[in-house]
Formats: structure tokens, C-alpha cells, sequence
């Protein structure tokens, strides 16, 4: 298993990331020469089966162990009225999730996933990122463990999630800091703030900018004292499933964020990632386009909590199902081109 131990540890994982399996890749790719289609005819879905293969290093992946981790976490700047929902929301939700009433409940079982909740000190929000790093580098390694932990080597893939009140303030502090231009670029509704609420979120990142800018170049930093528990776990999901050959799929503009000191650092940590979908918060497609992720699918969705990446996990089932099952032109006497 995966962990880092200091933040030097964590920053070398970021570097030299394994490549996919090019033998795997390049069977993959020949066997959907091979099939009773014209070529091409299954656009994307051929990508992701040869995507699946890389990674998985066989010529025919499979999703028989997939698993949704959502990981949850509370925000000190949820004090200044940025999100819609008070935080006590948060643990509300993981209550829920455990009882199996939420939409994340729903779709993993729709999908064919198990789901994990990975619940990370609740009790003890972060600290308000417009006045101090929201976590110690205890704090800090310690998500990024809980993160990395979730991450089986014998899972075919790993569907990321997250919730927490007012977590879409520090992605969009995340985003900022990680690609640039203003607040504006990254804020947006999230939970559905609007007027007074929607400009103090906005004043919340551009301060939170103003006092830890100074962070970015270095992700465990920009993580540490931008982030929060849920989203610092992700960062350590993504960079562990990378270092053992699983891969991810990607939920809506949290998560995404969550990875953009990452990508910031070394933009090849996508490679092994695939955007579920993009959702409506503004900011999650100009995110997608700077980590050079095209979205799955688009379908409004702003749940977070791996709800996108649960439906769009079944898209990869059909493309795997299509790869593993469609006989081949010399199989069903098919005459070629
Ligand atoms: O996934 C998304 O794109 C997304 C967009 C807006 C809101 N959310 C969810 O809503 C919460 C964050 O919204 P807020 O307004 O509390 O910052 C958090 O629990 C997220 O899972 C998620
Ligand atoms: C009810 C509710 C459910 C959620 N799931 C993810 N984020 C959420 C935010 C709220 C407010």
C-alpha cells in the first residue's frame, strides 16, 4: 500500500509516474480492428476500452471490482456564509450515505460499484482558509494518507467523490492558485448561492489568494493550506491509484480541483484519469480544459459526492462490455472493407 510520509515524500511521488502498458494498449487497439464494426464507429467507447487496457495491463479490462470512495470533510470558511447549506449538512449526509438514502447509493448499485465512506474528522473543521492554512502538515499528510488507503491494487477502477459544506470555495481557491486569472473565473453557485452570499465567497477566495499565493508552485503546500480533508484525500487517491495501476474516474469541479496543484506540478498526473462528466458549476469545464480532460458526459449534474462519476462508470462498462463481447469479422464471416 501507498502512503507518504513527509511532504518531500509526496511531491517525489509526482514525479516519474508509471507509464500505462504499451503491449496491453496496442492489443486492445487491434483486437477493435478486429471487430464487427466499421472502424471508429464506437468512437470514445473504443478509447476507454484500450484507456482500461493500458492501465490494467491486459488486452480485455474488466469492471468487476469497481468502488465509488467518497471522502467527506468540514470547512472553517463555511462561517462567512458561502454556501447554501450550514455545515452540519456535511455529517447529516454521511448518516445518509451509511443508511443508504443518497443519490451516491442509488447510482453505485445502478453501476455495479461498491461504495466506500471515508468520513475524516467532522468534528474538527479546517481552519478559515482567509485567515490561516486550513490544516497543519500533520493534517495535511494525514488526508492524504486516508486517501491513498482507499486505493486496492486489485480494484479494475476507482470512482472519486467527495462532500463537504463550502468545499466549493476552496476548489475554486485551489484552481485559482493552481491556473490563474481571478476569482471570478472559479466561483460559482455550488450549492446555489447567489447575491450577498455568492460575493462572499468571492471575496473569501480572492483574500484566501491574496494571503497563500505564495503557495503555489508546491502542491502539498497549495493543498495544505487551500484545501480541505476531503479534497487533500483525493490528491493522495489519485497519486496512489497512479503508483499501482488503477484507474480513476473523475466526479464534478471539487474533485477535479482537488487534482490541480497536482497538474499544476506535473500535468502527465491525468493520464491515468478520466472526467466522468462536466458538471454546471461554471468553473468545472475551464478546469477540464486546462487539465486537458474531455468530460464524459454533460448532464447538469452539481451533486458532487461521485454522483457523475457513478453514472459515467456505467458508459465504461458498455465499452468494455462491447470490447470483451463482440465477435471479430473473421468470427461471424463478415466480409471487411
Ligand atoms: O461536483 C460538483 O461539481 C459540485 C458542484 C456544486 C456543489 N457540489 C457539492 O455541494 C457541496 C459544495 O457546495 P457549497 O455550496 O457548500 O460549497 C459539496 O458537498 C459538493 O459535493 C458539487
Ligand atoms: C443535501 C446535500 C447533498 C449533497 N451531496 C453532496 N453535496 C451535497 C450538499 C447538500 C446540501
Amino acid at each position: 500500500m501507498i502512503a507518504f510520509a513527509t511532504p518531500a515524500a509526496f511531491a517525489a511521488a509526482l514525479h516519474d509516474l508509471p507509464l500505462p502498458d504499451g503491449h496491453s494498449r496496442a492489443a486492445a487497439k487491434a483486437r477493435q480492428a478486429q471487430l464487427t464494426k466499421p472502424p471508429g464507429s464506437l468512437g470514445r467507447l473504443e478509447d476507454i476500452a484500450t484507456f482500461m487496457a493500458g492501465w490494467q495491463r491486459r488486452a480485455i479490462p474488466t469492471l468487476d471490482r469497481g468502488r465509488v470512495v467518497v471522502f467527506a470533510g468540514n470547512h472553517g470558511v463555511a462561517a462567512r456564509g458561502v454556501s447554501a447549506f450550514p455545515p452540519s449538512v456535511t455529517a447529516q449526509m454521511v448518516a445518509n450515505f451509511d443508511r443508504g438514502g443518497a443519490a451516491i447509493n442509488a447510482l453505485a448499485a445502478a453501476a455495479g460499484l461498491q461504495l466506500r465512506v471515508v468520513p475524516l474528522d467532522l468534528d474538527r473543521p479546517t481552519a478559515d482558509i482567509v485567515e490561516a492554512p486550513a490544516m497543519t502538515e500533520a493534517e495535511c499528510l494525514a488526508a492524504l494518507n486516508a486517501g491513498a488507503a482507499a486505493v486496492n491494487p486489485e480494484l479494475d477502477l476507482i470512482v472519486l467523490g467527495e462532500m463537504g459544506i463550502a468545499n466549493s470555495t476552496a476548489a475554486a481557491a485551489l484552481a485559482l492558485a493552481s491556473f490563474g486569472g481571478d476569482a471570478d473565473d472559479w466561483v460559482g453557485p455550488g450549492t446555489g448561492v447567489e447575491g450577498a452570499a455568492l460575493a462572499a465567497k468571492r471575496h473569501a477566495v480572492t483574500a484566501a489568494m491574496a494571503r497563500h499565493g505564495d503557495a503555489k508552485g508546491d502542491s502539498f503546500e497549495t493543498l495544505r493550506r487551500l484545501g480541505g480533508r476531503e479534497i487533500a484525500a483525493i490528491a493522495g487517491a489519485v497519486v496512489a491509484a497512479r503508483r499501482v495501476g488503477v484507474p480513476v474516474m473523475l466526479d464534478g469541479f471539487i474533485c477535479t480541483a482537488a487534482i490541480a496543484p497536482l497538474a499544476a506540478a506535473n500535468p502527465a498526473i491525468v493520464d491515468h484519469c478520466v472526467a466522468g462528466h462536466v458538471s454546471a458549476e461554471p468553473g468545472h469545464r475551464r478546469l477540464l480544459d486546462r487539465l486537458s480532460l474531455d468530460p464524459l458526459l454533460s448532464l447538469g449534474m452539481r451533486l458532487g459526492e461521485g454522483s457523475g462519476g457513478a453514472v459515467a462508470a456505467c458508459v465504461v462498462r458498455s465499452a468494455l462490455a462491447a470490447h470483451a463481447g463482440m465477435a471479430t469479422f473473421a468470427e461471424a464471416g463478415v466480409a471487411t472493407a
